[in-house]
């Protein structure tokens, strides 16, 4: 007799940025992949597909449910500064700082690449396809050809002026413009890439021909050119780091440790609200907005003050999600009226503040696979800004993730802890989180793209799904409020936009204008898994069984089928 067929309630699900990653990501599952597999594969085909975004050229953040032992599990493989970097690193011939937008292409933006480390390493521990197998949908559709989206075309338009001569004559008509929504682009020299290290593991990446190209390519840059050294490349490692989790009402939260400062930060957004009745209020209520916004100031300006490469500074973690000190900092929040500054706390562990030796003037996506088992795999992966630092090697785009250190290292006086030094990795905002029901299963896997603006997506995302009870989706589709100052921005075109006189009145600075949010997500709704994707992207996500959920799309612009 033949077992009985698995219950599509039971079937595995990847959530991602693009349809051709998530349906990657299913294919996986269907050979019986894990979840760590189809994460895998969904993010190579974003790779191929979404090249602005994200790719082994960059880094990456994952969280790990291992479904037989209920244990939790991080990776870090965010990219590492090259030995040689310092602190002034990003300063100019003229001793000031370089504008970031001057900083971000060539080669000193280039940190070490960490995502082919990091998927090895997850795969080693929770993958149970061969590592082969997982490059197989790239490969496919960087041959065969893939159809340009209307998202990487404005990329490119909008953002893709630092782009080299090799990606202008990939990416681009011979007329200079970005070629047209719908054109068939294969990438030879990345199927050939993904091939050899498909066969060869990530060393084929980090020593040898590939990793000399890269040195070649970040070194001789004709605009600001970096030291990184074959040794940089051959000795980068993703590292292991235990999650962080706090319990917010009745459930266990749990987000990527340092040197990401989502975790902590979304975690710390929460734990401040817990003592309001955010349910009681509601989503309508512009007070919980306010309070909500209040959260976020005090939490940005914690992560600003002390989050960094826990390998580098001393991190008051354990201080920073102390409740006894978080109720301190939700002490400082009032429902009758905002905030007139905003300082950083002094949690426990806090690291002498460090006289600074002189005083100076001063593309990311995130997916989710549940597989069977219930494994679930969150990543969020980067190249930082759009098509990175614009540098590509063998058809694949190199990140300007160093750009997110902190160019000055000093502040009114002091050490900034999140400063350029040698094999450091950059702060994050990337926030891949997971969150358990009180029966101890998963109840949403969720993250996010849109630099800083993440650890807002995510923590607002959480109080729509834990206390008002919305869908992932709606609470993905939800407008969002943005105040990591004193300023806040409203999301344009949402429900906020009606609720600005009444924020004003409680003494919020508001401005209304778009915000490019992209969050994925996968939740647990009576025993299935259920998906969502941002409203405002081009995301699915897609069952096991090849059934895609299906997103209404917010101020839609006409879009080619999915
Ligand atoms: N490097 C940042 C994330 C960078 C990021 O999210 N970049 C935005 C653009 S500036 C992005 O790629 N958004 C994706 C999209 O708009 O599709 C971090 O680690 O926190």
């Amino acid at each position: 007799r033949r077992p009985a067929p698995t219950p599509p309630r039971a079937l595995g699900m990847v959530s991602a940025a693009d349809p051709r990653a998530a349906a990657a990501g299913a294919e996986i599952l269907r050979k019986g992949g894990s979840a760590t597999d189809a994460a895998i594969a969904t993010m190579l085909v974003l790779n191929v597909v979404e090249p602005q975004n994200s790719g082994i050229g960059g880094g990456s953040f994952m969280l790990h449910h291992d479904a037989a032992t209920s244990a939790i599990a991080g990776f870090d493989g965010r990219e590492a500064a090259p030995a040689a970097a310092d602190p002034k690193w990003f300063y100019g011939p003229d001793g000031k700082p370089l504008p970031v937008f001057a900083a971000i292409p060539g080669g000193r933006s280039v940190g070490v690449p960490g995502n082919l480390r990091m998927m090895a390493l997850a795969h080693q521990r929770y993958g149970k396809l061969p590592w082969a197998t997982l490059f197989g949908p790239a490969i496919k559709l960087a041959q065969n050809g893939f159809a340009i989206t209307p998202r990487l075309h404005n990329g490119l338009a909008n953002f893709g002026r630092h782009i080299d001569p090799w990606a202008r004559g990939h990416f681009l008509a011979a007329d200079g413009k970005p070629l047209p929504v719908g054109t068939l682009l294969k990438s030879p020299e990345q199927a050939a890439l993904f091939a050899a290290i498909a066969k060869n593991g990530p060393d084929y990446f980090y020593k040898g021909a590939v990793a000399q190209k890269i040195v070649a390519a970040v070194n001789t840059s004709a605009q600001n050119p970096s030291k990184m050294t074959l040794v940089d490349l051959a000795g980068y490692r993703a590292k292991e780091r235990a999650p962080l989790c706090i319990m917010y009402r009745v459930y266990k939260v749990c987000g990527m440790a340092p040197p990401s400062s989502g975790g902590t930060a979304v975690l710390m957004i929460l734990k401040q609200l817990e003592r309001f009745d955010m349910a009681g209020l509601g989503k309508d209520s512009p007070v919980a907005w306010h309070l909500f916004a209040e959260s976020e100031r005090l939490a940005y300006a914690d992560r600003d003050m002390y989050l960094g490469d826990p390998d580098h500074v001393t991190v008051p973690i354990k201080g920073l999600l102390d409740p006894a000190y978080l109720a301190s900092r939700s002490a400082l929040i009032s429902p009758e009226r905002s905030m007139t500054s905003i300082a950083a706390g002094t949690p426990a562990g806090a690291p002498p503040r460090t006289l600074a030796p002189n005083a100076d003037v001063p593309g990311t996506s995130d997916l989710v696979a549940v597989d069977r088992k219930g494994n679930v795999a969150e990543v969020t992966t980067t190249i930082e800004s759009y098509f990175g630092s614009g540098l590509s090697v063998d058809g694949v785009m190199l990140n300007n993730e160093l750009t997110d250190f902190d160019f000055v290292p000093a502040k009114d006086g002091y050490l900034v802890a999140n400063r350029v030094e040698g094999g450091k990795r950059p702060r994050s905002s990337m926030a891949p989180t997971i969150v358990y029901a009180p029966d101890g299963k998963v109840r949403i896997a969720i993250g996010a793209a849109g630099g800083s603006t993440i650890i807002a997506q995510v923590a607002k995302a959480l109080v729509g799904v834990l206390d008002w009870k919305l869908s992932a989706q709606n609470a993905i589709a939800m407008g969002l409020l943005y105040a990591p100052k004193l300023d806040a921005v409203a999301e344009k075109g949402t429900q906020l936009e009606a609720m600005v006189p009444a924020l004003q009145a409680l003494g919020e600075h508001i401005q209304i204008a778009p915000l490019g949010l992209k969050a994925n997500a996968i939740e647990r709704v009576d025993g299935a898994w259920v998906g969502a994707a941002d409203p405002r992207s081009e995301g699915v996500a897609v069952r096991e069984d090849g059934q895609t959920t299906q997103i209404i799309r917010a101020g839609a612009l006409p879009r080619p089928a999915e």
